[in-house]
């Protein structure tokens, strides 16, 4: 990419920013211009995104777009679904998307096609999946399978988590799933209390078959089969494993022919499409799990086809970018009209917050401009009784992703005009606010004294020009939220290459790993803490004297 020319853009897109801060009333754009919502819309088939609400004009998106292209961004795109090593501190191609490529092109690693492999594992999950559901698969006492339990943490988990709940209605009856992260024991504890030994199986996931808290649940899982089963040949019948380290998988006393893997060009935050969704297919079965993967595939031949200013994760991704580094957001909600995506959120904030939370360029300079936004959110309508006051009205700018079905999968039609009506509301009232005429014209009409309206009016106020995107589809199945959870990944992606950052590396989570190594015998007191800094070596002693 040509830095003169990004600066070039930069300077546009500030001089705009600052126009658009001084002039731009959404209110009145939208009075002024019935054209405005035919105009800022991107679509999908049925996935629809009216991004009308957002504190833009015809010159920022053309700005933003001028950007795009400056940052060679379609270049990238290109060398990221041929397999270059994009990654370049791992040295390793970033290949999600060959995951889904179900009926496209060959895909060369080192020249070797990676397609036939993952057919191959897919293939075999799906066969083991039907051994599960039909009860041909028996646990050690000859029972079959009711309850799975996922052990992993980060990409090893959230995908799943959040797509088992998104997919909520198409769980077949007969199976349950559980999943357990935290190596605070109460997750395993309370996940084990309900569950028969003889009828559970784990499913071992992580990528590296080398995560502390992975392994310790593993091994407390085991203690806890074995304890209730009385033999250590029950492993064989209730452990499989999903890894890209099958030595590692053996060396835990788990088969290899029990164990799905997949490969170093997938990240952990984007492999919910690989081995790390079996859960998933255990969950709906196959054919749902292959819906899930033609949604992100028919999302990835949209970002591989579709012109700049027809791009969905351009568009957003842009955007994002505009409010980041030129508006000054520093987070972004995620805000569902969908009990269903209620893991939506927190799976989004590993995605984007361990993708894009850098701050050395991919040639390892320093960086001066803001990168990464914090993600956060909560499914509407609860968040509206919670945080949304501070949306309306505190002093942060929060660009806000409304993302909301046309039509429910369950038969309260009544609850579902409701919880569209209230996703709808929000993103008027955002935009058009409330001004403290109409404020006061209100209150005229009641009993209060004009003194006593000088002090309520001001309160009732909302500014109003607060952005927003709305995403709206047909129904939340498996081929829309594949769709939708694609689309935030390339979102990420095009923002990865604007700002320069690697997103597909993650050294920020290394430090804490192993500072915890040195202070867990600190911690088990079998080694004095006197040496370290003296806040941590004070509470490493006033932990041991409550522990009396
Ligand atoms: O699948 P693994 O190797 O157990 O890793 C789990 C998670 O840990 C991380 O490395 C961060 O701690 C994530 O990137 C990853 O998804």
């Amino acid at each position: 990419m040509s830095t003169e020319n990004m600066t070039t853009c930069w300077d546009k897109l500030d001089q705009l920013g600052a126009e658009v801060s001084k002039n731009l009333n959404l209110r009145k754009a939208f009075a002024d211009d019935p054209a405005r919502f035919d105009r800022f819309q991107v679509a999908l088939d049925d996935l629809f995104v009216d991004y009308s609400k957002n504190l833009i004009t015809d010159d920022v998106m053309a700005a933003l777009r001028e950007l795009a292209k400056a940052a060679q961004v379609e270049s990238w795109r290109d060398r990221m679904f041929a397999g270059d090593r994009i990654n370049v501190t791992e040295n390793r191609a970033v290949l999600h998307t060959a995951l889904r490529n179900l009926d496209g092109d060959p895909v060369m690693v080192d020249g070797h096609d990676i397609m036939p492999d993952i057919k191959d594992v897919l293939a075999r999950m799906k066969a083991f999946a039907a051994r599960i559901h039909t009860g041909d698969w028996k646990g050690h006492t000859g029972k079959a399978i009711t309850d799975v339990v996922n052990i992993g943490i980060g990409g090893s988990d959230l995908g799943p988590v959040m797509v088992n709940e998104a997919l909520r209605p198409y769980h077949i009856d007969g199976i349950r799933c559980h999943f357990v992260s935290n190596v605070d024991g109460a997750h395993i504890v309370d996940t084990l209390k309900d569950l028969d030994a003889e009828t559970t199986l784990f499913i071992i996931a992580s990528k590296t078959f080398t995560t502390d808290e992975t392994l310790t649940n593993a091994y407390s899982a085991r203690d806890w089969l074995i304890g209730l089963l009385k033999d250590e040949a029950a492993v064989a019948k209730h452990f499989v494993a999903v890894s890209t380290a099958l030595d590692k998988v053996a060396a835990f006393g788990i088969d290899t022919d029990n164990a799905f893997g997949f490969w170093d060009w997938v990240g952990g935050r984007y492999s919910l499409w690989s081995a790390i969704g079996l859960p998933i297919i255990l969950a709906v079965g196959y054919d749902k799990f292959e819906e899930l993967l033609r949604g992100a595939q028919a999302m990835d031949n949209h970002f591989q086809t579709a012109p700049i200013d027809q791009n969905i994760p351009v568009t957003l991704a842009l955007i994002g970018v505009w409010y980041r580094n030129i508006l000054g957001a520093s987070s972004q909600a995620i805000l569902p009209y969908d009990q269903h995506l209620s893991r939506l959120p927190a799976y989004l904030q590993q995605a984007d917050m361990e993708s894009n939370g850098k701050s050395v360029t991919r040639d390892g300079k320093p960086i001066f401009y803001e990168t990464g936004p914090i993600i956060w959110g909560e499914p509407g309508t609860n968040g509206q009784h919670a945080f949304y006051q501070l949306i309306h009205q505190g002093t942060e700018l929060i660009p806000v992703d409304f993302i909301v079905a046309a039509n429910a999968l369950h038969p309260l039609a009544n609850h579902h005009d409701k919880l569209v009506a209230n996703c709808f509301a929000q993103a008027e009232a955002l935009m058009r606010g409330k001004t403290e005429a109409e404020v006061r014209d209100e209150l005229s009409g009641t009993n209060l004294t004009p003194a006593e309206i000088d002090v309520l009016a001001p309160q009732k106020v909302f500014a109003g020009n607060k952005p927003s995107n709305m995403i709206l589809y047909k129904q939340l199945d498996p081929f829309t939220l594949g769709r939708l959870v694609a689309m935030y990944e390339h979102k990420i992606f095009v923002q990865g290459i604007i700002w320069n950052v690697n997103s597909y590396d993650q050294w920020g989570v290394e430090l804490g790993k192993q500072l915890a190594k040195e202070l867990l015998p600190m911690v088990q007191a079998t080694q004095s803490g006197d040496a370290r800094d003296a806040s941590t070596a004070g509470l490493i002693k006033q932990l041991q004297a409550l522990r009396g």
